[in-house]
Order: structure tokens, then C-alpha cells, then sequence
């Protein structure tokens, strides 16, 4: 799961469980089959009890992502993350900043972690209305390079940053991109996007996907179909 070219294209498309409880899920698991090898658990599933599907899903050789997303105290991230590990997932969010990082790195053994540099959702208005005076572009940069240093496995951030943030950071860590949408399909609240095509040839090694996926009307179909363009994708 590093920043290769070997990945199958099956194993780059990340779904998003974003559904309400277990059965939602379940079902939804169930309708995609083996057209989806590696899923995605955020927020809204987990406070719906859904960190018990860790371990199902894992036992029906699937890959699981444990998106949480972690920032507080030092102590509590430590503590959390070690918790987390226990669960037996593949890959953890934290928010990338240092004391975050620093803090998810003791606690987190053999899971691997993934720094979320500026959500896909923001723009350069959205970090001047919360505060900060810096680009999108410049902040994932400052926030991909602290995370490298301190030895974060891998990054989230959007297609649009994959390949000035590859040539930064090097070959090892794994990118990660929300804000992927087929040609055509709706935005959303999502910002920063690329298709999946476009998103591969700037050198992302998995594409989370979410709505595209979970509304569309067949899912399956929708969920091979980004298989199959990234498969097609010329890789950087
Ligand atoms: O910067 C980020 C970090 C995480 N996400 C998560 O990815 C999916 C995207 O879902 P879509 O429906 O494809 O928009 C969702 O679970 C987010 O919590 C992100 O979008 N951006």
C-alpha cells in the first residue's frame, strides 16, 4: 500500500462507507461484491457503532481505512490512536498538525498513519475565513513536509496537490485523495477535485470515493467503472 506502482487498480478505489449504521453498511458491502477491495469507515458510520465492522470486514479480506480524523491533547491522541491499533485496521486519519502527529506516532505500533493536510473541501477562502493567511497549496505543502519529518506514513490531500507533493515528499509515503468525481458526476461540497483518471496520472496511489459510488443508481456498475478508469490511467 506505499507510494508504488504495483498497487492493483481494484485496490486503489477506497469507498466511503458514509451510511448511517451497521446494516447500511453491510448491505451496501454486500451490493458492491468483490467489484471493491478496500473501504473506508468516517465519522457517521463509527458513531453509528460502526468500528465493529473493522475486524468483519477484515475477516472477509477486505482493506479498512479508520477515517477519525484524530486531534486534541497530546495524551488523549496517544491514547486513542492505541486504542485504534487495537482494531486491527489498516490506515488512521490525524489531523497534520506536529504535537497531532507526533503524539499518533507514539501510540500507533504497527498501524499506518495518514495526515490530513487541508480538507478537499476548503478552498483559499475558506483558510482566510478561518484565519490563516497562506494558500491551500502552500499550507498542504508546510503540513506534508512536517508529516514526512515526522514520520507519518502517508498523506490525505487532494488530487489538484498529488504531484508538486510527490516531488516533495518522495516516493515512500502514501498519497491519498478524496475529492475524486467521474466526468460529469456532482461536486457536492467537495472543492478541490480531479476525476479518477486525472487523479492517478498526478501519482495518487488510492482514491477515496464516496457519493459517486454509494447514490449512484447501480452501485456496482459505479464502483467498477472507476476501477476501470483507473486501470486506463497513464501513471506519472
Ligand atoms: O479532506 C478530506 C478528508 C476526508 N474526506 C472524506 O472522504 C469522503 C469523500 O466522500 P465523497 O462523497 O466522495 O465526497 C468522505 O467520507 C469525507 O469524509 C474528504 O472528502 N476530504
Amino acid at each position: 500500500m506505499g507510494g508504488g506502482a504495483t498497487i492493483p487498480a481494484r485496490d486503489r478505489l477506497i469507498v466511503a462507507l458514509d451510511v448511517e449504521d451497521v446494516a447500511a453498511a453491510r448491505a451496501l458491502v454486500a451490493t458492491l461484491g468483490d467489484a471493491v477491495s478496500f473501504y473506508k469507515i468516517g465519522m457517521e458510520l463509527a458513531y453509528g457503532g460502526g468500528l465493529a465492522l473493522v475486524d468483519e470486514l477484515k475477516g472477509g479480506g477486505k482493506k479498512v481505512f479508520v477515517d477519525l480524523k484524530l486531534h486534541d491533547i497530546g495524551q488523549t491522541v496517544e491514547r486513542a490512536t492505541r486504542q485504534i491499533a487495537r482494531l486491527g485496521a489498516d490506515f488512521l486519519t490525524v489531523h497534520a498538525f506536529p504535537q497531532t502527529m507526533r503524539a499518533a506516532r507514539q501510540g500507533a505500533g504497527g498501524l499506518r498513519l495518514l495526515a490530513v493536510t487541508v480538507m478537499t473541501s476548503y478552498d483559499d477562502s475558506d483558510l482566510a475565513e478561518a484565519g490563516y493567511a497562506t494558500s491551500v497549496a502552500d499550507l498542504v505543502a508546510r503540513r506534508a513536509a512536517q508529516a514526512r519529518d515526522i514520520g507519518i506514513d502517508g498523506l490525505i490531500l487532494s488530487p489538484q496537490e498529488v504531484a508538486p507533493i510527490r516531488a516533495l515528499v518522495g516516493p515512500k509515503m502514501t498519497l491519498v485523495t478524496p475529492g475524486v468525481r467521474p466526468a460529469g458526476a456532482a461536486l457536492g461540497d467537495q472543492k478541490r477535485v480531479m476525476t479518477p483518471a486525472e487523479a492517478i496520472a498526478a501519482g495518487a496511489d488510492h482514491l477515496v470515493v464516496g457519493r459517486p459510488v454509494t447514490q449512484a443508481q447501480d452501485k456496482r456498475a459505479a464502483a467498477e467503472g472507476i476501477v476501470a478508469e483507473i486501470a486506463g490511467a497513464r501513471r506519472a
